[in-house]
This record gives structure tokens, C-alpha cells and sequence, in this order.
């Protein structure tokens, strides 16, 4: 057993191994009662790990690798780039969840503002994680304060959980909320006018 890492508050014991996560799927597919020797499923161990890499590539980045651009404007305003689409994992059911995140920040005065893109490339590192939805918009919004050291951050994210629409209460459509306010954007006037932004359509 590896010593587990602490990544933004979630911890790790190692990196991607094709041919455990190979061995795994052929043993879900035996355990639920198929026959990983019929044609159709030969390669199926092989691809699933293969996408698994990819859905949860986030685990192997940092917040740092994306938040690489940044540049001085003089600009001292809001910023908010929002309905982002997301697609993560919840890490109770290993089912999708999926939906939109509003990101904002209010840069310091002389402080760093980065390119609008990687505010999505942002949550996409948080987001190809097994997540649940409270802890992936706290981690960007952490992140940002973080490296950008703005007056204030705004993530909102709303998504719609596989695992309680196609299995147990079965409630498709139903959204859940979620969102982390962090510095000077938790001022009720500076809030409010974050959320209209985010809630005008
Ligand atoms: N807070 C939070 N809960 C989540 C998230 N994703 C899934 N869950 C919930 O995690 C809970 C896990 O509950 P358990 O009782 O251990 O699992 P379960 O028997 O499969 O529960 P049901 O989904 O109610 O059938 C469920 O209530 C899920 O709705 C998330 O992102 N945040
Ligand atoms: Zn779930």
C-alpha cells in the first residue's frame, strides 16, 4: 500500500494502472453474472480502463497546471464565465453527474487575471475526479484564491446525479445546487450581483 497524497483536500495512493483496472472490469463482468470470454466484451476490460483514465485524469492534475496564463489588465471587476458543462463522477455510486458551473472572481486591484478558458479547464481538473458535487465547488473555488489571490470567488454549480435518476429514488430532473462564496463576493450587494448574472438567461 502506497502512502496516500493529499491533493486540494482529497487523497491518492498512486497512479493509473492500465492492467489492474484491465483486471477489475473482468471481474465486475464476472461478479454481475457475464461471460468476459464472449466476443462482444473481449476488449471491453482493455476500454473501459482506458476511458476510466480519462474520466478521472484530474486525479494526476493540479490546479496549478491549468491556471498557467495570467496576465495584469488593470481590470478590477467582476469576471464570470458561466454554463460550463461538466461531467464528473459521483464517488458513492461511480455513475456520472452532470450539469453546468458558473465561475467568477473579482481580481485585486494590481492582482492576476487569467485566460476565461481556464476557468473551465479548472473544473474540468476537479471534475474528472470521484467527486461529490459539494467538494468539487469548493475545490475551485479554494484553487482560485489560491493561486490567483483575488478580492473574492463565486463558483455555482448545478447538476442532475445518474445515481439518483436512472437507480434508487429514481428522480430524473431533479438539480442539485451547490456553491462556495469566498473574500469579498460573500458582501450581500457584491453576491447579489454575481447570482443575477448567473440566474439571467
Ligand atoms: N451530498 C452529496 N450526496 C451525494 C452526492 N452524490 C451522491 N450522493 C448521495 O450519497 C448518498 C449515499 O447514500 P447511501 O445510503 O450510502 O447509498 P444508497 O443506499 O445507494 O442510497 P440511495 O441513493 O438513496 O439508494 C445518497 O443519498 C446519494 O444521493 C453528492 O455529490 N453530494
Ligand atoms: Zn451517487
Amino acid at each position: 500500500m502506497i502512502d496516500p497524497v493529499t491533493l486540494d483536500g482529497q487523497s491518492v495512493i498512486g497512479t493509473f494502472d492500465q492492467k489492474r483496472a484491465e483486471n477489475a472490469v473482468r471481474e465486475l463482468l464476472i461478479a454481475v453474472g457475464e461471460d468476459p470470454d464472449r466476443e462482444g466484451l473481449l476488449d471491453t476490460p482493455a476500454r473501459v480502463a482506458r476511458a476510466y483514465k480519462e474520466i478521472f485524469a484530474g486525479l494526476w492534475q493540479q490546479p496549478e497546471d491549468v491556471l498557467t496564463t495570467t496576465f495584469d489588465l488593470g481590470h478590477d471587476e467582476m469576471v464570470l464565465v458561466k454554463d460550463i458543462e461538466v461531467f464528473s463522477t459521483c464517488e458513492h455510486h461511480l455513475v456520472p453527474f452532470q450539469g453546468v458551473a458558473h465561475v467568477g472572481y473579482i481580481p485585486a486591484a494590481t492582482g492576476k487575471i487569467t485566460g476565461l478558458s481556464k476557468l473551465a479547464r479548472l473544473v474540468d481538473v476537479f471534475a474528472r475526479r470521484p467527486q461529490v458535487q459539494e467538494r468539487l465547488t469548493s475545490q475551485v473555488a479554494d484553487s482560485l484564491m489560491r493561486i490567483l489571490e483575488p478580492r473574492g470567488a463565486i463558483v455555482v454549480i448545478e447538476c442532475e446525479h445518474m445515481c439518483m435518476s436512472m437507480r434508487g429514488i429514481r428522480k430524473p430532473g431533479a438539480k442539485t445546487l451547490t456553491s462556495a462564496v469566498r473574500g469579498q463576493l460573500r458582501d450581500p450587494a457584491t453576491r447579489a450581483e454575481a447570482m443575477s448574472l448567473i440566474m439571467s438567461r
